[in-house]
């Protein structure tokens, strides 16, 4: 592993092994066809499973003028040296040279913690010898989660993928209109999008559109996560509205937004002691959660296994209702410690 002397100012004093893989493998990489080489799963791999962790071969700022890449070509091993450049190029030679080339076309964001002192998050690129071979959807049916205590980062699926079928990894704003996807994927990587999302006929792609920029104005309320459980189960419209978003996450192919979202619903039926459909709710957030968010998939299952007894604010947002209070500000103490309920309540 080669990183830019920049780096090592963001690296915690030991840094931890990466974590393991799968104990059966879960995909090959194989040809895609006109995309070249690409990842496929060998067996079915369920939502929330861990399909890969992968080590970077070389980390780099993610603004750099133009050379300054190359200064690290002759730093690199030979063995990551041959495994980087067996890598596409999708830059021509008139644009920069082919290391240099090779990053732009594989290189992921890393967000590395600030040294201490610091107030900001640093971006830099990392290019990986297996995760680089996963080629663009429009999708979201995995997520990638990097772990900078560990140098590492892990591939998570997001949904069912069948045995065969290809990972695909997003290397843009998939919320963004098909135009401007397209756009961005040409003008970095070289190629025209065909997803399923993409090609497709104008009609479809506008309403596509209108789905995803309906999703983005969710996701970018501020306080998402701790704001709308409490407006949700305080309003009827705004549930109707968040179980229209995990609809349209759905028909996108949006499997990441998904548990967002059902743990946003979960919650708001918490609140209103509604059983049956919290445990729906619960029931897809553990699902997705397992594996890449073990914690918080705990954390439900006990909600699940015993909501009266083990939620504490279990139907909250009910007995206000019956008490006839119209606008509530919830307990703020060291007993209710937790984020997601520390909210102003207003409406009938
Ligand atoms: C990070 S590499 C992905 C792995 C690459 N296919 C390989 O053989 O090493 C990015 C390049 O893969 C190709 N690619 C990725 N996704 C694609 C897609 N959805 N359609 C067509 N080509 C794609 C493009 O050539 C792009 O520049």
């Amino acid at each position: 592993m080669l990183l830019d002397a920049s780096i090592i100012s963001h690296l915690p004093k030991h840094l931890n092994p990466p974590p393991p893989g799968p104990a059966t493998p879960a995909f090959i990489i194989a040809d895609a066809g006109s995309k070249g080489a690409g990842l496929f799963a060998l067996r079915d791999i369920p939502a929330g499973a861990l399909i890969l962790v992968d080590q970077p071969i070389l980390a780099v700022p993610a603004i750099a003028p133009t050379g300054a890449y190359d200064a690290l070509l002759p730093r690199l091993p030979e063995t990551s040296r041959d495994a980087l450049f067996a890598l596409t190029n999708a830059k021509s030679a008139s644009e920069c040279g082919i290391f240099e080339g090779i990053v732009w076309t594989n290189a992921s964001q890393i967000d590395l913690p600030a040294p201490t002192g610091s107030p900001n998050v640093s971006e830099y690129g990392a290019v990986f010898p297996i995760l680089s071979r996963a080629n663009h959807s429009c999708a979201l049916s995995t997520t990638l989660k990097w772990d900078p205590m560990s140098f590492s980062a892990a591939l998570y699926a997001q949904r069912t993928l069948r045995a065969g079928e290809e990972i695909h990894h997003p290397y843009i704003d998939v919320l963004a209109p098909r135009a401007l996807r397209r756009a961005q994927l040409a003008d970095r990587y070289g190629f025209h999008c065909t997803c399923p999302h993409c090609d497709v006929l104008d009609a479809t792609a506008a309403a596509s559109d209108a789905a995803r920029a309906e999703l983005r104005a969710w996701v970018s309320m501020p306080d998402f996560d701790c704001q709308l459980p409490c407006h949700w189960s305080n309003c009827d419209l705004q549930r109707a509205a968040n179980l229209r978003a995990l609809a349209l996450a759905e028909q996108e192919g949006l499997d990441a937004l998904r548990v967002m979202l059902a743990e946003e619903i979960a919650l708001g039926f918490a609140l209103l002691g509604d059983e049956a459909r919290f445990r729906v709710s619960a029931a897809q957030v553990v699902e997705l959660c397992e594996g890449y968010d073990p914690v918080r998939a705990t954390e439900f299952r006990a909600w699940v296994a015993s909501p009266q007894t083990t939620f504490r604010l279990w139907g909250w947002r009910a007995k206000q209702r019956l008490r006839g209070f119209n606008s509530l500000v919830l307990p703020i103490s060291p007993a209710n410690s937790d984020d997601r309920f520390r909210v102003e309540v207003y409406g009938p």
